[in-house]
C-alpha cells in the first residue's frame, strides 16, 4: 500500500489549554475509503477543517505533514490542487448556480468539463432540474449535492467529506455509496459519519476520535459493527 497523506503529532485548541485534538497521528493510504467516527463534539469537523486548510497556524501545531511523500504546508498550492472538501453545511456561493460554481472550481483546478461524466453524476443524484437554480433556493439535501457532485467530478487524489450522507434521500445515499466505492480508482476518501450503515457499506478502515485522541480500528469494519452491537 502506498501512503497518500501522513500527519504527525497534531495538537489543536480553539481556547488555550483546552485541546480538541491531542497528539493526532493520521495516515491515509492511496485508493482507500476511510471513515472518521466519534461522538458529537469529539472533534471530527475540527480535524476535517484542519486538513482542509481552514485555520490559521496559530490554533494548531504539528510535527510534520506529508502528501505524496513530500513534506508540505497545508496551505501549499500542491496540496490545494490535489484535494477537495465537502463541508457538512455550506453557506458559501449562495447566489451562484451549480453550473457557475462548477465552472469556477474547474478553472481553479485546471480541469475541463466533460459532459458525459457530469451528466452521469447529475442524473445519478436526480439533480437535473436544479443545475441552473441559485444555490440559496435549494433544499438542504440538494445544496449538499452541489458540492458532492463537484467533489466526485473533480477526481482529486484526496476527497474529504464531512457527514456526506446527512440530508440525502435514500436513492441519493445509495448512489453515493456506489460512487464512493468507484472513487477508489481515482483516489482516497476520508469521510466523517454518524451512520453505522455507511461505515459498513463503503469504508475500508475506520478512525475513531475520542477524548481528543485518534485510533485506527484494528480489525475490519464488520467486526467494528459487531463490537458496537454488543
Ligand atoms: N469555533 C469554535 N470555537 C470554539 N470551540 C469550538 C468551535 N468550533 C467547535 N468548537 C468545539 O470543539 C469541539 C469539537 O467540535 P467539532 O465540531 O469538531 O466536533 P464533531 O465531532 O464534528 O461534532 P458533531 O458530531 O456534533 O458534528 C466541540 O466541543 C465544539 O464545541
Amino acid at each position: 500500500m502506498t501512503t497518500l497523506l501522513e500527519l504527525k503529532k497534531l495538537d489543536f485548541a480553539y481556547v488555550k489549554d483546552s485541546k480538541i485534538l491531542d497528539n493526532i497521528d493520521l495516515i491515509l493510504n492511496q485508493n482507500k475509503v476511510y471513515g472518521l467516527i466519534g461522538k458529537n463534539g469529539a472533534g471530527k469537523t475540527t480535524l476535517i477543517k484542519t486538513l482542509s486548510s481552514v485555520f490559521n497556524n496559530n490554533v494548531f501545531t504539528m510535527k510534520y505533514f506529508k502528501f505524496f511523500d513530500k513534506e508540505v504546508q497545508l496551505s501549499s498550492e500542491f496540496y490545494r490542487q490535489n484535494k477537495y472538501t465537502v463541508f457538512t453545511e455550506s453557506e458559501s456561493f449562495l447566489n451562484w448556480t451549480f453550473l457557475q460554481y462548477l465552472e469556477m472550481v474547474c478553472q481553479l483546478y485546471n480541469c475541463s468539463i466533460e459532459r458525459r461524466r457530469l451528466e452521469f453524476l447529475v442524473n445519478g443524484f436526480k439533480f437535473e432540474e436544479y443545475c441552473q437554480k441559485e444555490i440559496r433556493d435549494l433544499s438542504t439535501g440538494n445544496k449538499k449535492k452541489v458540492f458532492l457532485i463537484v467533489g466526485l467530478y473533480l477526481r482529486r487524489p484526496l476527497l474529504i467529506l464531512d457527514e456526506p450522507f446527512d440530508g440525502l434521500d435514500f436513492e441519493s445515499t445509495e448512489f453515493l455509496y456506489k460512487m464512493l466505492l468507484e472513487y477508489k480508482q481515482y483516489g482516497t476518501v476520508l469521510l466523517s459519519t454518524h451512520f453505522a450503515e455507511s461505515v459498513v457499506r463503503v469504508c475500508d478502515y475506520l478512525y475513531i476520535l475520542e477524548n481528543a485522541h485518534i485510533n485506527l480500528f484494528q480489525g475490519n469494519v464488520s467486526e467494528w459493527l459487531e463490537s458496537i452491537r454488543k
